[in-house]
């Protein structure tokens, strides 16, 4: 495929095996290996970096089993300027319907006095010979100036134009530390491919590390400047603070195709699977925020951004969930949401609420939001099943303090509202629970039949509200109460209060008769 032909369309080239792995702590399995490359292939991903086929056995066996099974894309190792590096990653590749050698050597001055110990002529010398090398065992042979960026241009194009006459059919620029900024990365990949004798045979790439936080931007800005290769890994993986992360330079050439006319053969749909695989083969948590694919990207919590997303997904997201494999967009409950977003949940719930009790649902429900870090369905469930089965209580909890002392007194000071009047009263019991209840017999002056109490949590963890069932019985009749909240006596207070309340209903008149005596 000639550069020229395809003018337009940037080849993503995946490291997530090799650079990606050189992640502290990332290593993979050949089966995980093997369940990435995959993926990747089934993306679209057009380069598949595999390993160094130098660096170990299982490096080796990984790059070859990779090339077997890779059906669509090209498969390659990476190799020093060094003769028994290119021999193994050539004899690694061949094993691929398209295999290519990816040879590298550092051109900086930094790295030429420190870790390679040469001149610069003794390093042109080495470009000519190892390309040369590994396009004689192969037709498609990529080169890299390591550590390009802080290499003086100069030295680069002589490099560069070294490496094009001796073979390489791509020509990678790595900013191998991420110390580029956009501008300065653009200008180097222009200059380099407007002014090299023969660039134009060769595809340019760009490979950039996030040491700043600009291995996306730089690649972008690397293709504004002429490169048609981004080197990139799945989740951003890679040496250090990582490489550029595919799912973000593929979104963002799509995204933005208006001011980036640039485009990939990648299927975006699925970016997210290929996350989760990544991360589970590398053992690497994905941050929640993290673009694209982040538990976040698609999710909204303030009220003012649910309200624009009910009214118009486009207000707050700027490409669908479903076009990375999301299935959805996902509006989380919290102390950030407003009314808009709560009655979408109570409909999504299954509740229709009036006015009142939707106001009412409400308030109890930023109260919670506010005390409790995550609000699941099954709290709001249970807020408003106790709101709903609350409605026309005649007696309220208003005010309560428990004292509770290890082998002492536990005491319970209640203010409760009967029939719209305030009483306060205080009584003791063998524990917390037994005190309250006693409190609340005692101001209600009935004396009903404890049958049945129980507490769960409505969700895990400790700030988890805990739903309190009551089951009293008086004369004969048997009625339940039920009520939710953050504190536990102060759930087991309402729900006696709420069983007691449908006594008083199923009682009608002669319990009101009861009270007024
Ligand atoms: C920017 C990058 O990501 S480059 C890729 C980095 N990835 C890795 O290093 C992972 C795999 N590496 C390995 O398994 C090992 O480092 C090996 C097998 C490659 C080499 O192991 P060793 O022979 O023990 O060497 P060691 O790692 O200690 O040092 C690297 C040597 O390679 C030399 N070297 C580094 N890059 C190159 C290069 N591109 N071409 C030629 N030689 C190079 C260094 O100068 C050093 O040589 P020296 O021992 O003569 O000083
Ligand atoms: C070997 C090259 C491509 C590399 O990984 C780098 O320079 O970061």
């Amino acid at each position: 495929m000639s550069a020229e032909s395809n003018k337009d369309r940037v080849f993503i080239f995946d490291t997530t095996l090799r650079d990606g792995e050189q992640s502290p702590g990332a290593t993979m399995t050949l089966e995980e290996k093997l369940q990435v490359a995959e993926a990747l292939d089934e993306m679209g991903v057009d380069i598949i970096e595999a390993g160094f086929p130098i660096a170990s056995n299982g490096d080796f066996e990984a790059v070859v089993a990779v090339a077997k099974q890779v059906k669509r894309a090209t498969v390659t190792g990476l190799a020093r300027a060094i003769t028994a590096d290119i021999d193994r990653a050539a004899e690694a590749v061949r094993h691929a319907k398209k295999g290519r050698i990816h040879t590298f050597v550092s051109t900086s001055p930094i790295h030429l006095a420190h870790q390679m110990k040469k001149t610069e002529d003794e390093v042109i010398e080495i470009i000519a010979r190892t390309v040369a090398q590994a396009r004689n065992l192969i037709d498609d042979v990529e080169w890299s100036a390591m550590d390009a960026t802080r290499t003086p241009l100069e030295f680069l194009k002589r490099c560069v134009e070294t490496a094009i006459k001796a073979g390489a059919t791509t020509i990678n620029l790595p900013d191998t530390v991420g110390y580029a900024v956009p501008d300065e990365h653009e200008a180097m990949f222009r200059t380099i491919i407007t002014s090299v004798p023969g660039a134009d045979k060769a595809i340019f790439s760009a490979h950039c590390h996030n040491d700043l936080g600009l291995a996306v931007a730089n690649s972008l800005a690397a293709v504004r400047g002429g490169a048609r290769q981004v080197e990139c890994t799945i989740n951003g993986l890679g040496e250090r603070a990582g490489n550029a992360a595919l799912e973000e330079v593929v979104m963002a050439l799509r995204t933005r195709a208006d001011i980036l006319p640039y485009h990939t053969e990648i299927e975006t749909t699925h970016l997210a699977r290929a996350s989760k695989i990544v991360s589970a083969a590398a053992n690497f948590p994905v941050q929640y925020n993290k673009a694209i694919v982040g538990k976040n990207a698609f999710a909204h919590e303030s009220g003012i951004h649910q309200d624009g997303m009910l009214k118009n997904a486009e207000t707050y997201e700027i490409m669908t969930p479903a076009s990375v494999g999301i299935k959805e967009t996902t509006l989380v409950m919290g102390k950030h949401s407003g009314r808009a977003a709560f009655k979408d949940k109570l409909k999504e719930l299954g509740y229709e609420l009036g006015d009142n009790a939707f106001q009412e649902a409400f308030v109890r429900f930023k109260d919670l939001a506010d005390r409790k870090k995550h609000v699941y369905d099954a709290d709001i469930v249970a807020l408003v099943d106790d709101e709903v089965g609350s409605v026309g209580d005649r007696i309220k909890l208003v005010d309560m303090e428990v004292v509770s002392k290890t082998g002492g007194v536990h005491k319970a000071n209640m203010t409760l509202s009967i029939d719209g009047e305030e009483s306060s009263v205080s009584y003791e019991g063998t524990g917390s629970v037994d005190a309250i209840f006693n409190a609340i017999k005692q101001a209600v002056g009935q004396q009903p039949h404890l049958v049945l109490y129980a507490v769960d949590g409505v969700t895990g963890g400790t700030d988890a509200q805990a739903s309190a069932h009551v089951r009293l019985e008086l004369n004969g009749r048997i009625v339940s109460g039920n009520a939710a909240e953050p504190d536990t006596l102060v759930a087991s207070a309402r729900a006696y209060l709420n069983a007691y309340n449908r006594l008083l209903i199923e009682r009608g008149a002669a319990a009101q008769g009861a009270m007024a005596g």
